[in-house]
């Protein structure tokens, strides 16, 4: 008998298997698009057509709750129900990780820092950090915002000197970037790369157009690649990416080496201040000295602080400046909405100067609620990141937020799903949901904000007014108050001193699908990213 034990035990596991996978959830109920590709599935609509376009199509074909296909036929789920949406970033916890492949992605551009931890891992640096981006710590640097928003004013008005026209068409998006990138170098790390007028500073080289580079319109082998990229061990994965040879891949690992030296460098410099007791507020020092306060395993190590470098700087920069150049795209398309904004700027700049100050502060951007309004318009229409990607640690039953018809007609409230399924969170279609923001959901309406009876209707999803754009929850960006007073800073800025006009290229604009909404000009993908606008002085009356 004892020899036939383990046959009976082998027996009975493979039933139970058999039995778990048959009885497991399908989503093969759930409605959703018939599948294009076996290869691919719908992931090249997602990531080649215009970032949006395909999630705007299937929320309105097949509602919030959408089954799609992966590569070999694998059922993904995509929604933007806000129930489930609340359900897997706030009431879950760690229960919905990120995707082992995604990780992998941020790793190459953010190393091991909060981007790509998980777990327990990521609760530990998490606590680590958060001090450095409360809010009175987010409001000191705003100085720092106005200075770097003020050398871009500098700039384009020594342009428009002399210039016959009294107008220019130029490409905003080359001022905006190295303008929010030299802000976050101060404000994050009390480092001035110097990339303003020198477009020779290597740091400045690694980071022009980093995210466009590695991520923009990829190609169908690279979506392949990505996305069956689950099947294989992390450490493999990330050992191809160091190695095989790409334009993208060089560039990313010449930004690892070129921000980790400056990054070495930094913390060695933060250690001595840390000793000599100098108490600088940029969010590294901060950082270093919360680290200093923990003990033994909750401690960051020194490989930890630098990967939270190449983390801040990427994921503070490209974010910020993505969305200020569709900001100007917007204001440029919209003159009316420009010209109301203009004139609450000017009437606070008048305020400021009869207080006898000389700059805004941040509650001088809180009594302005026009720009309140437009920015909150800017962050739901053009969410810097479209799409998160989660997938379900254990069998699982998702919440929906109205009843929903499956395929064989049943009317359903809640979703079963099995262990291990990968989901899109699609925050573009979230923030254009039109039970929470209203019929006129795809329309750009800063009064939607103005008017208590519209918007940040139903249940709560994100931390900034219940836009998705900022996520929510344990991952919820970590620095959305920092991004808020910086676009607020170069916003009002910007709008007081120019006017911006749409040029004959506006049809020609992008959506660039690359990790970040990146504004690329069709036929031109290899120039990075581009927002041609012509450029005037603001009209003044004073
Ligand atoms: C318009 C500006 C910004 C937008 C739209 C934005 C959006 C987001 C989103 C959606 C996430 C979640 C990503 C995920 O879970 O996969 C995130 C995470 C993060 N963001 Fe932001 N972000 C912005 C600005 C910033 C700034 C200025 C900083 C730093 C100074 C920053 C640092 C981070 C970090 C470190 C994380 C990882 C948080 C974690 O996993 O715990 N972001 N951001």
């Amino acid at each position: 008998m004892s020899g036939e034990l383990p046959v009976v035990l082998g027996v009975l596991a493979l039933l139970y298997a058999v039995y778990r996978l048959w009885t497991r959830p399908s989503l093969f109920d759930i409605p959703g698009p018939e599948p294009t590709s076996f290869w691919l599935g719908h992931l090249p609509e997602l990531f080649q057509e215009q970032s949006g376009d395909t999630d705007f199509k299937w929320q309105e074909e097949y509602g919030s709750v959408v089954r799609v296909k992966a590569p070999f036929g694998e059922d993904m789920l995509w929604t933007c129900d806000p129930k489930a949406l609340q359900y897997v970033f706030q009431t879950s916890g760690y229960n919905f990780p990120k995707q082992p492949e995604r990780r992998v992605l941020s790793r190459l551009v953010g190393d091991t820092g909060l981007t790509w931890a998980d777990g327990d891992t990521h609760k530990r640096q998490r606590k680590v950090m958060l001090p450095a981006f409360g809010t009175p710590e987010s409001k000191a640097l705003l100085p720092v915002f106005r200075h770097y928003a003020e050398q871009v004013t500098l700039k384009w008005r020594d342009m428009l000197t002399g210039h016959a026209s009294g107008s220019i068409k130029m490409n905003v998006h080359e001022y905006i970037a190295p303008a929010t990138l030299e802000a976050i170098g101060e404000a994050a790390f009390d480092y001035k790369l110097g990339v303003l007028d020198d477009k020779t500073s290597e740091l400045g080289r690694a980071y022009s157009n980093l995210i466009a580079t590695i991520f923009s319109a990829p190609s169908n082998a690279k979506i392949f690649m990505q996305n069956v990229a689950h099947y294989v061990p992390m450490g493999i994965q990330q050992f191809f990416y160091d190695h095989l040879p790409g334009k993208g891949l060089d560039k990313a690992r010449w930004n690892r080496v070129t921000a980790r030296n400056v990054a070495n460098e930094l913390l060695e410099a933060k250690n001595d201040d840390l000793l000599t007791g100098k108490g600088n507020r940029d969010v590294m020092s901060i950082l270093v000295r919360e680290n200093a306060k923990e003990s033994g395993e909750s401690r960051m190590n020194h490989d930890e602080i630098v990967s939270q470098m190449r983390t801040i700087m990427l994921a503070g920069q490209e974010t910020t400046s993505n969305t200020l150049s569709w900001a100007l795209l917007e204001l440029a398309k919209q003159p009316h909405i420009q010209s109301r904004l203009r004139e609450e700027v000017h009437a606070m700049e008048r305020t400021i100067r009869e207080r006898g100050d000389a700059d805004f502060t941040v509650a001088d951007f809180e009594a302005m609620p026009y720009l309140q309004a437009v920015l909150k318009e800017i962050l739901r229409f053009y969410p810097a990141v479209p799409h998160l990607f989660r997938q379900s640690l254990h069998d699982d039953v998702l919440p929906l937020s109205k009843p929903m018809m499956t395929r064989s007609g049943k009317v359903v409230t809640e979703i079963p799903i099995r262990a291990g399924l990968r989901i899109i969170l699609s925050v573009c279609a979230y923030n254009r949901e039109k039970d929470v923001w209203g019929e006129d959901a795809h329309a750009f309406n800063p009064e939607r904000w103005l008017d208590p009876s519209k918007g940040k209707r139903g249940t709560s999803v994100g931390v900034y007014s219940n836009l998705l754009t900022f996520a929510g929850g344990v991952r919820a960006c970590i620095g959305w108050r920092f991004a808020i007073y910086e676009l607020q800073a170069f916003l009002t800025e910007l709008v007081s001193n120019f006017q911006f006009e749409l040029t004959e290229d506006v049809n020609r604009v992008c959506k660039t699908s690359a990790i970040v909404m990146v504004p690329t000009l069709e036929g031109e993908l290899e120039k990075g990213a581009q927002m041609p606008l012509r450029v005037s002085l603001a009209p003044r009356e004073e």
